[in-house]
Formats: C-alpha cells, sequence, structure tokens
C-alpha cells in the first residue's frame, strides 16, 4: 500500500510517498513549494488556497507516477485558524499567527482569568499568538457568521473529504482545551463568545476521514484516495517520527521553530513547569508533547530574505563554523524576534541596546544565531531535568534544521548530550507511520520507531570539544537579565 504524507510548515510544504520495501521505509518526495505568509495593511495572512492548489498538483504527480490506490494524511503548522459559515464558506482570510492584533493579548486576557488558572485548565504555554488570544481579538462580526472554527490542517482535509473533525493533537494547541476533562473549558470559551458546538468533533490519530470528493476533484482524483486523520499538528507528527528508545530521550523537531522537549505518558502542570514556559500538547496514542517554543531557524530564515545576495543555508553553516568563539548574547526568544521588519537590523539594534560587538558579516550574523540557538537548547535540557528530576541521555534533532551540523555538534558540546540528527524529513515520516498503523502495517508506535532506525541515515554527535558550557550559560543568563532590567 502506498501512502501520502502531506507536510505544510511555515517556510515549505511537500507531498512525501512512503512505502515499504525489503523490510524498510522507503521515502520519496514527489512534490515541494515554498509556504510563508503574506503582509497587506500590516495584516498577515496565509494563502490557503494556494495550498490546496498545491496539495492537488501534488496528487497529480502522484498519478503520472503510476499510483492510483493511496491514502493521504495531512499536517501543517499549529494555532491558525478557518472561520466557517453555514455554506462551509471561509469567513475571511486566514491570519498568520506572526500578525501583530495579539502583541498583548495575553495581558488584558489573564486580567479577567490569571496565569495560574489558564495553565491548570490547560496546561499549556503562553504564546502571544495561540487561538485562545487571536480569536480574543477576532472580530465579533465574524464570528456572529461562524458556524465552525477549524484548525487549517482539518480546513485543508474538509476541503478534500467534505468531512469536519477537531483532530486533537492540532487543537490542544488553542489553549481552549481542559487537560483534566479532555473537553473544551467552558470557562475559556466564554471568553471568547463561541460555544463548543461551533467546534466539529474531535477525531484521534489513526481514525478514518474519507474519500476524496470525486465531484470536485474529478481532474486530479486519484480513484481510490482516501483521507487518514494523522496527528495533523506537524510537531506532533514530527515527534512520532523521531526514532527515541527508553525513557531517557528528548528530541529538538527543528525547522522554522525549534521545538524542544520530551514525550511524556501524562501532563507536566506544575509551578516549575508555568515560571519555565512549557506546554502539555496532546501527542498521538495518548502521549503527551511536554516542550518549549524556541524561536528557531525561523532567525537565520530572515536573514537570508534580508540579504542582497542570495545564500543558502549550507553557506550559512559554512561561514559560522569558520568564528569559532561566541561574540554575542542574545534572547532570540524574545518577542521582538516573531517578526521583525528586518530581522538583521533588529539583531544589531539588539547589540547595541547591550553594548555588544555588532555582527555584519554573513558569518558573523550566521555565527551568532546559531551559537545562540545551541546555547539555548543546551539551557532547555537542564530545565526539563530539572522539572522532571528524571536526566536526559539522548537527544535527537529531527527536521530540516538537522542539517545544520555546525548547531548540532554546538549542542553536544554545551549540552554534553550525545546527538542523534535526522531524519531530516521526520514530520512527514511520522504522518505516514500513523497512517500504517491506521492500517496494519505496523502494530504500534514503538515499532514504527525502529523501523525508522532501520530505514534512515541518523548521524551520531558525541560531545568532543570541552567547551565551559555552565560559564557560556551563566553569560547568557547574565546578559538576558541585564537586558530584561533596561526594558
Ligand atoms: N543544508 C542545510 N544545512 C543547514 N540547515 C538547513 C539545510 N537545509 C535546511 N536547513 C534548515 O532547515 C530549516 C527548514 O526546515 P524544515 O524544512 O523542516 O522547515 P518547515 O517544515 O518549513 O518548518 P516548520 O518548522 O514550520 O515545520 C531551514 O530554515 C534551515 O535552517
Ligand atoms: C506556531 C507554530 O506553528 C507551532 O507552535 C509549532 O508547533 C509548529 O507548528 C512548528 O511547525
Ligand atoms: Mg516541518
Amino acid at each position: 500500500m502506498i501512502h501520502i504524507a502531506v507536510d505544510i510548515g511555515a517556510s515549505s510544504g511537500r507531498l512525501v510517498l512512503g512505502k515499504m520495501e525489503n523490510g524498510k521505509l522507503v521515502i520519496e518526495e514527489i512534490h515541494r513549494f515554498a509556504n510563508g505568509f503574506t503582509t497587506q495593511n500590516e495584516t498577515c495572512f496565509w494563502d490557503i488556497d494556494h495550498l490546496l492548489n498545491e496539495i492537488l498538483k501534488g496528487l497529480e504527480s502522484a498519478k503520472k507516477l503510476g499510483y492510483d490506490h493511496c491514502t493521504l494524511g495531512i499536517d501543517t503548522w499549529g494555532t491558525d485558524y478557518v472561520l466557517l459559515d453555514d455554506n462551509g464558506h471561509r469567513v475571511q482570510e486566514v491570519f498568520s499567527y506572526r500578525d501583530k492584533r495579539t502583541e498583548n493579548t495575553i495581558e488584558k486576557v489573564t486580567r479577567t482569568l490569571p496565569k495560574e488558572i489558564i495553565y491548570q485548565k490547560t496546561g499549556i504555554q503562553f504564546l502571544s499568538f495561540n487561538t485562545l488570544y487571536q480569536l480574543y481579538e477576532e472580530d465579533i462580526k465574524n464570528l456572529k457568521v461562524t458556524r465552525n472554527v477549524m484548525t487549517v490542517p482539518d480546513y485543508l482535509g474538509y476541503c478534500l473529504t467534505g468531512k469536519k473533525v477537531t483532530e486533537v493533537t492540532s487543537a490542544s494547541s488553542m489553549q481552549l482545551l481542559n487537560v483534566n476533562t479532555k473537553k473544551f473549558d467552558e470557562e475559556l470559551l466564554n471568553l471568547i463568545a463561541l460555544s463548543k458546538d461551533q467546534f466539529p468533533p474531535f477525531a484521534n490519530p489513526g481514525e478514518r476521514l474519507g474519500k476524496l470528493m470525486k465531484e470536485r476533484f474529478s481532474t486530479f482524483d486519484l480513484p481510490n484516495t482516501e483521507v487518514i486523520i494523522v496527528a495533523s499538528h506537524d510537531t506532533a507528527s514530527a515527534i512520532v517520527g523521531s526514532p527515541g528508545n527508553g525513557e531517557k530521550w528528548a528530541y529538538i523537531s527543528s525547522g522554522t521553530w525549534s521545538l524542544l522537549g520530551i514525550e511524556s505518558d501524562k501532563p507536566i502542570v506544575n509551578e516549575l513547569a508555568l515560571k519555565n514556559n512549557y506546554t502539555n500538547e496532546w501527542g498521538a496514542y495518548g502521549t503527551y508533547r511536554f516542550l518549549k517554543n524556541i524561536i528557531g531557524m525561523w532567525v537565520i530564515q530572515e536573514v537570508r530574505r534580508h540579504l542582497k545576495e542570495d545564500y543558502n543555508f549550507e553557506q550559512f553553516v559554512y561561514e559560522a563554523e569558520k568564528i569559532k568563539v561566541c561574540r554575542q548574547f542574545i534572547n532570540f526568544n524574545d518577542k521582538r524576534f516573531l517578526n521583525p521588519e528586518n530581522m538583521i537590523q533588529e539583531i544589531q539594534q539588539y547589540c547595541r541596546e547591550t553594548n555588544q560587538e555588532i555582527p555584519h558579516t554573513v558569518g558573523e550574523l550566521a555565527n551568532c544565531i546559531f551559537t545562540n540557538m545551541s546555547i539555548i537548547y543546551a539551557m532547555s535540557i537542564r530545565q526539563i531535568e530539572e522539572i522532571t528530576g528524571k536526566s536526559i541521555e539522548q537527544l535527537h534533532i529531527v527536521g530540516g534544521g538537522a542539517k545544520n551540523e555546525f548547531v548540532n555538534q554546538l549542542t553536544a558540546d554545551l549540552s554534553g548530550k550525545t546527538i542523534y540528527a535526522g531524519p531530516t524529513e521526520a514530520t512527514a515520516i511520522g504522518n505516514i507511520l500513523v497512517q500504517m498503523i491506521s492500517g496494519n502495517e505496523i502494530s504500534d508506535l514503538q515499532t514504527a520507531r525502529q523501523l525508522i532506525e532501520h530505514s534512515f541515515l541518523i548521524k551520531k554527535y558525541e560531545p568532543k570539544e570541552k567547551i565551559e558550557s555552565s560559564s557560556l550559560i551563566e553569560k547568557f543568563k547574565q546578559a538576558i537579565s541585564m537586558k530584561e532590567e533596561c526594558k
């Protein structure tokens, strides 16, 4: 049986075909396209119709390759949503989470319901763009004509099949689900004037969504395509696709964001987790994604966009490696880096404000980003160990960022952990594996992960250079706290 993963991240989308061959999982990328939001009148939107079109182009490629029988799973980035009217039409364009309208919404909402209570209820980290805050800022006129609120992957599934569901791994990131009752939280819904009936019924990864609507997609249709509900939040699929084994592993899903955390069989909701802003998003098969959003490779993507010359990511790594020493300490998780006008100028301005050397060259900029990212990774690993009281032995870095050898080695050196880098398409792989488990081709998650280890190249990095990580992390902490005081 052939399976197709539709995996759409914030910077790129792809359709990846997966099948078993000689006891191994073999994948083939059949279509890739760029993704990104557009800014009109200072408002940031996704082009959802473009995404749908690209999915159809990918299906056409599959058909050209001779496939006519497959299952299909869709995952995308999280927290954004689509409002649908009574006719199933979009009420408005789909906002990007980087839109500035929610910049100060957490403060507004938590005046009514304190952070501690929201965290006790949801176990979800406070990010300015969680769906809760986006819906809080929504135009009431639009909400009045809204029949359904759907996440982006669920909406794309609806466009293909006509079936509406609320898949739980994406839904949990809304910060509207109660982690204790496992239902929508009425008090949170009241804050945004919505009722639970406006959300389609819950569905879990592995359930069947339905066949492609033939009447709508007659030219693109593979005659027997069935859409399977996968872990539709791309991070949840990436974690399914991470070949961790045992109890002592952590992961970084490294793409536009870096999602660093552990898989837990129960939510971890306590004071320390709240203080350090860790989330308990729901994962596939009853797991929890205890993790933290780190700003990730978005920073280098934006530097690349603003450079006059065209650089590729290999060149950034090459140039960064030439400069060994860390010259700046920057808290890239500060909200000023979420969507600045010009990332290069924002970094330089931060350095000016903090009396640090200003990075100018491509190598200096890349080194400063990659080094600080590795420091944040090492610090976060320590935080998780402190919160859980358990030590981590292996760190799996998956996603496009796993190709960054400089960050991989530096993270090993700074954290003292063994790093396993790859697969770089862990998200698409996790998407495919859920389809395979659903079709009884694989028995369970553990077997799926063994299959990944057996099928893909995973590169190991041992801590080698003795870096005074504690002193570097201390310097970073000091620089950050000085900056906090300056605010
Ligand atoms: N050859 C390379 N060397 C180093 N880094 C690379 C290379 N190729 C890609 N990357 C990194 O991978 C990132 C993109 O990763 P990926 O394709 O997993 O992201 P995505 O799926 O679009 O985003 P999301 O996090 O939303 O899923 C780039 O920003 C870049 O930093
Ligand atoms: C906002 C991000 O999309 C989200 O938190 C993250 O999990 C993601 O989807 C990364 O692709
Ligand atoms: Mg991705």
